[in-house]
């Protein structure tokens, strides 16, 4: 990989400046978690920090915030209340728009379960949030809820469903991979939100322009790593890359810091943590290949 360009239609986040402060990388809020899945929501913040996000808060059910917080140091947590099932409940919206304000982006749905106050607080989100947001896992789950699931948001949307929950986003339990890839990319169009359609060279489509993905590896069929993929299209989103670019970015970043890892473990080997420490090597050959011209 070293001293080949990197593929065409890749975008190029500059050098930092010298003079850049943590404010310059964005502040990114992420929403999930729940008892029993600390770890989904874990994943994707310190996928968001290794993507060079500058700061990066995890909004988690107050029954697991220790848990969160003892993860990883560098992420801050925003306590929300617990329902009697371990999640987070409706009227945990209050509490969540005092942290809304002050965020650049939101990304939901990494182990945040499923109930009917979560349906609603997904949809208000997706529908009254005008800055860049990520839907991922039990987001989706929700939204497929919805009468027309993807209809209605109200600002720039990047959503990440592998084929089971592209599935149930179109209503089509039975969609094979191959007609799932044609309609994920009339579903973007028509909806105006770019889908990442999850598996082995991933598709990211914004309905006009589609990127397969050359990176990435078996390696990465375990549990957690959707979530670190999560992470890091926030952290994008957060240094201002527009939806279709920073899902191009870090599905890219994402499968090579994959491939990156199994020269060192194996396949079976790979886990979600461990793939979060190859994201720097994988920061590294991007960066050493950026100013290298292009295919
Ligand atoms: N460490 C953690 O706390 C983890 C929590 N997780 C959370 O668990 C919740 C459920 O996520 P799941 O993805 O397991 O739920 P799903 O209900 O979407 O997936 C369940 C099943 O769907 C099938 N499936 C998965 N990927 C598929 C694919 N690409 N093609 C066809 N079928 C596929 C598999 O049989 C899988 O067991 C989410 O909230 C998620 O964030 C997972 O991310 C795993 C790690
Ligand atoms: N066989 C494979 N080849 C390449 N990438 C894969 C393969 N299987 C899974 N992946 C990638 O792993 C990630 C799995 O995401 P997801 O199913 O949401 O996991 P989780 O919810 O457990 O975090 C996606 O980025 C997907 O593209
Ligand atoms: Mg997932």
């Amino acid at each position: 990989m070293p001293n080949q360009p990197l593929p065409s239609g890749l975008p190029i986040i500059a050098a930092r400046a010298a003079d850049s402060h943590k404010g310059t990388f964005g502040r990114a809020l992420l929403v999930g978690g729940s008892v029993g899945m600390p770890g989904s929501i874990s994943l994707s913040g310190q996928a968001c920090l290794k993507g060079g996000a500058g700061l990066v808060t995890l909004a988690v059910p107050d029954a697991i915030i220790n848990t969160v917080a003892n993860f990883e140091p560098s992420y801050m947590t925003w306590a929300l209340p617990t329902d009697r099932t371990g999640r987070i409940p409706l009227h945990a919206k209050a509490r969540l728009n005092e942290k809304l304000h002050s965020s650049d982006c939101l990304a939901i749905g990494p182990g945040l379960g499923q109930t009917r106050g979560l349906f609603h607080l997904v949809s208000h989100l997706y529908e009254t949030f005008s800055k860049p947001m990520v839907i991922d896992a039990d987001g989706l789950n929700l939204l497929a809820q919805r009468d027309d699931s993807l209809a209605g948001h109200a600002g720039p949307r990047v959503v990440t469903p592998h084929l089971g929950e592209f599935r149930r986003l179109v209503g089509k339990p039975h969609l094979s991979m191959e007609d799932a890839r044609d309609m994920a990319v009339d579903v973007a169009g028509n909806q105006q939100v770019v889908v990442v359609l999850k598996g082995p060279q991933t598709l990211v489509t914004d309905g006009h322009r589609h990127w397969h993905n050359p990176t990435g590896n078996p390696g990465l069929a375990t549990g957690g790593t959707g979530d670190v993929l999560t992470g890091l299209i926030t952290a994008l989103l957060a240094q201002s890359l527009d939806v279709y670019e920073a899902a191009l970015l870090a599905v890219y970043l994402h499968g090579l810091a994959a491939d990156l890892a199994i020269r060192e473990t194996t396949q079976s080997g790979l886990t979600a943590s461990g793939l979060l420490t190859f994201l720097e090597e994988a920061w590294r050959d991007y960066e050493s290949r950026r100013d290298l011209p292009s295919t």
